[in-house]
């Protein structure tokens, strides 16, 4: 431990050490520094591995009254590659600045939110605190990369339809401001390969219908889609009069360009991959017909979707949900501003909320620039402590409601 350093800090640097970035992620030491965790604060410990060498892990607090419908305390165990020449420092070294910036991939994340949730668990289980509902806290893998092998798996599972969860937390973004973002919903996350074929020969020639021509007229097609959202974006308003956010717009973005092997030769063939993200006022249905319908007006041209989700819901954010309500007037009385949005990317919340369970997305992250994804990811120390303290509350709060 660093001289005079909070043990909580301590071992939350601990956790960003463990390199779980992806493509090869390190699950089996991060499984083992989990289940140590569990094991030093008192909780029971599972270990599903639906896909070999993907493990879940489920630690548990069982509550006074075990029949109520449990809490489930989610976070991603992966983080994203790092552009290392871009850091100031080691990116898996979780250096600590003068100031108690500790700067390292995941520290936004979301390891910041996985070992609030430990260290608030923590601080419950020495204080005595039972709650009476249940306590489960998930760490599941992959959902840097769709999901498909960790929460995907686990929400269809028998194993997951046991612990009766009645409510989820997850992951959030940071806010440059001081408040705090709290997600109910996000876009729906598409990403679609559109495989153009078409006449060749010699590099030259004026040739007809070639793969890139049709390539082409789709790219632009999909591309002035993208402007009229942007333009949205600058002068939308939502029905309360808000400002548009990204959640309330549809982005699409041209992300993978393939095609041609040689200078003189007209390609075969050429694919372009883009990434889509569907505002949930968006019915899905209509949108698939009309980007089908695009596809169809090129010739022997397919689409595929690498990632496809075919559900948008939203956890209500009205009286008639108690968990929202437990969670706006905590804020409410803590005085800590909330911000109400729409995730603008995909958190693992989505496969909850299919599910029909209720999920809020927030990360104990403000007065901070957003960082996930970016070089010298960072969160201040003090602020991480700020928020064990908020998650400690939070959860007492949500874990003792009697009502439902
Ligand atoms: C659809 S997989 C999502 C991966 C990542 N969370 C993103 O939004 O890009
Ligand atoms: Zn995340
Ligand atoms: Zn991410």
């Amino acid at each position: 431990m660093a001289d005079g350093e909070n043990p909580s800090v301590t071992r939350f640097r601990e956790y960003l050490r463990i390199k779980t970035v992806q493509p090869n992620p390190d699950y089996e030491s991060c499984k083992k520094w989990l289940l140590n965790q569990a094991k030093d604060i008192g909780l029971t410990s599972q270990v599903f591995e639906y896909v070999k060498g993907k493990p879940i892990i489920l630690l548990t607090w069982t509550g006074r009254d075990p029949e109520l419908p449990a809490i489930l305390l989610n976070s991603h165990t992966d983080v994203v590659p790092v552009f290392e020449d871009k850091w100031s420092c080691d990116p898996f070294e979780a250096y600590k600045r003068e100031n108690g910036d500790i700067i390292a991939r995941g520290a936004q994340d979301m390891k910041c939110v996985g070992t609030s949730y430990l260290e608030a668990i923590r601080c419950l289980k020495d204080q005595d605190k039972q709650p009476c509902r249940t306590i489960h806290l998930s760490y599941v893998p992959d959902e840097e990369i769709g999901g498909h092998d960790g929460m995907k798996l686990f929400v269809k599972s028998e194993d997951f339809k046991k612990l009766n969860i009645g409510f989820a937390l997850d992951e959030g973004i940071a806010c440059p401001h001081n408040a705090l973002k709290v997600f109910y919903g996000e876009r729906t996350t598409w990403w679609i390969d559109v495989i153009t074929r078409g006449n060749t020969g010699h590099g030259s020639q004026f040739i007809n219908d070639t793969a890139v021509s049709k390539l082409h007229r789709i790219i632009n097609k999909l591309l002035s889609f993208r402007e009229s959202q942007e333009m949205q974006l600058e002068i939308g308003r939502d029905r309360s009069g808000r400002k548009y956010t990204l959640g309330n717009v549809t982005s699409i973005n041209l992300t993978i360009l393939q095609a041609g092997a040689q200078y003189n030769i007209i390609p075969q063939e050429a694919k372009a991959g883009f990434d889509i993200r569907i505002s949930p006022d968006v019915n899905l249905k209509d949108f698939k017909e009309l980007l089908e319908k695009l596809i169809k007006s090129e010739s022997d041209t397919t689409l595929e979707y690498v990632h496809y989700h075919g559900d948008n819901s939203c956890t209500p954010l009205d009286d008639s949900n108690v968990w929202w309500v437990t969670f706006r007037d905590f804020c409410d009385v803590r005085n800590i501003s909330i911000e109400p949005e729409i995730f603008p990317a995909a958190t693992d919340s989505r496969y909850l909320r299919e599910f029909g369970i209720p999920a809020l997305g927030v990360s104990y992250i403000k007065n901070t620039p957003v960082l996930l994804h970016d070089h010298d990811e960072r969160i201040n120390e003090n602020l991480f402590l700020e928020g064990i303290e908020f998650y400690t509350d939070l959860i007492t709060h949500l874990a003792n409601i009697q009502t439902i």
